[in-house]
């Protein structure tokens, strides 16, 4: 499976609408790569919670149109990280928010396979769990050309090992996580990402942010794991696309040889 991983950078100075436009192009040059994946919140900004209300939109509005039409245009399945999601319908959650931090799939074709709400809120009572409202649904997709299946999750949600589990039960072989990690605790994100391919033995497909905005510098360090742990791929700390051929077979290899997974009691 060829892999397309878009570390977007940003500032606060940019509008929304031109970073669409931006990273719109930036999808379409990656035709010929099978799997492309931006980071968290990318277009609204992962740490500006003052915009996201305003920049709050339904699945179907101006970043998703754009997400779709770049995903048919270069033929790839596009994770479009995520969006500050209201829905059209004026739906809400448990906790009355009405917005979500949604993740948008699409399919090659353009159409949208699957939507995502991060379940995990970070913020510790500011941003997220403030503002939104928590996702309470698993979700995995089809990777291209029947290579495996996917599960969904964002940011915050790699520091809790039984979301994943929850997804490798669910037939997973990959986790495709888009992020806005600080660098201040970049060293947790790269630590985690590869607890969660060693401990579930699936690759870990790992979109994080660069750039500073709302005074936080994002991590950089985007990074593909194996499933035995290894990097095969890692970003640093601007803008960068990382372009790796994963070998997914190997998934199924590894796991023959070191079944760890077989000696589960609980
Ligand atoms: N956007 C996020 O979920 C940030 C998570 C984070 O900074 C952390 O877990 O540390």
């Amino acid at each position: 499976m060829k892999l397309a991983v878009l570390q977007v950078a940003y500032g606060d100075d940019e509008p929304m609408d031109e970073r669409v436009e931006r990273v719109a192009a930036l999808v379409r040059e990656q035709r010929g790569h099978d799997l492309v994946v931006l980071p968290e919140l990318w277009a609204p900004g992962g740490f500006a919670y003052r915009e996201w209300v305003d920049r709050a939109q339904p699945v179907d509005g101006a970043i998703g149109t754009a997400m779709s039409a770049a995903a048919r245009d270069a033929g790839v399945m596009l994770h479009a990280g995520s969006i500050v999601e209201r829905p059209a319908d004026g739906e809400t959650g448990p906790e009355g928010r009405g917005l979500w931090n949604t993740s948008l799939v699409y399919g090659p074709d353009g159409s949208l396979v699957a939507t995502y709400r991060k379940i995990h809120r970070f913020g510790f009572g500011a941003g997220e769990p403030k503002l939104m409202d928590a996702g309470e649904d698993v979700v995995l997709v089809d990777l291209p050309g029947g290579e495996g299946r996917a599960g969904l999750s964002t940011c915050y949600d790699l520091r809790f090992p039984e979301l994943y589990r929850r997804q490798l039960d669910a037939g997973a072989t990959a986790f495709l996580v888009p992020a806005a990690w600080p660098a201040a605790r970049v060293r947790h994100w790269t630590l985690l990402a590869h607890a969660r391919a060693i401990e579930d033995q699936c690759v870990v497909i790992a979109c994080n942010t660069a750039g500073t905005h709302a005074r936080t510098e994002m991590g950089g360090h985007s990074q593909v794991i194996s499933a035995s742990g290894e990097a095969l791929a890692m970003a640093g700390t601007s803008e960068e696309v990382l372009s790796v051929e994963v070998d997914m077979d190997a998934v199924t290899t590894w796991r023959e040889q070191f079944p760890v997974l077989r000696d589960r009691r609980l």
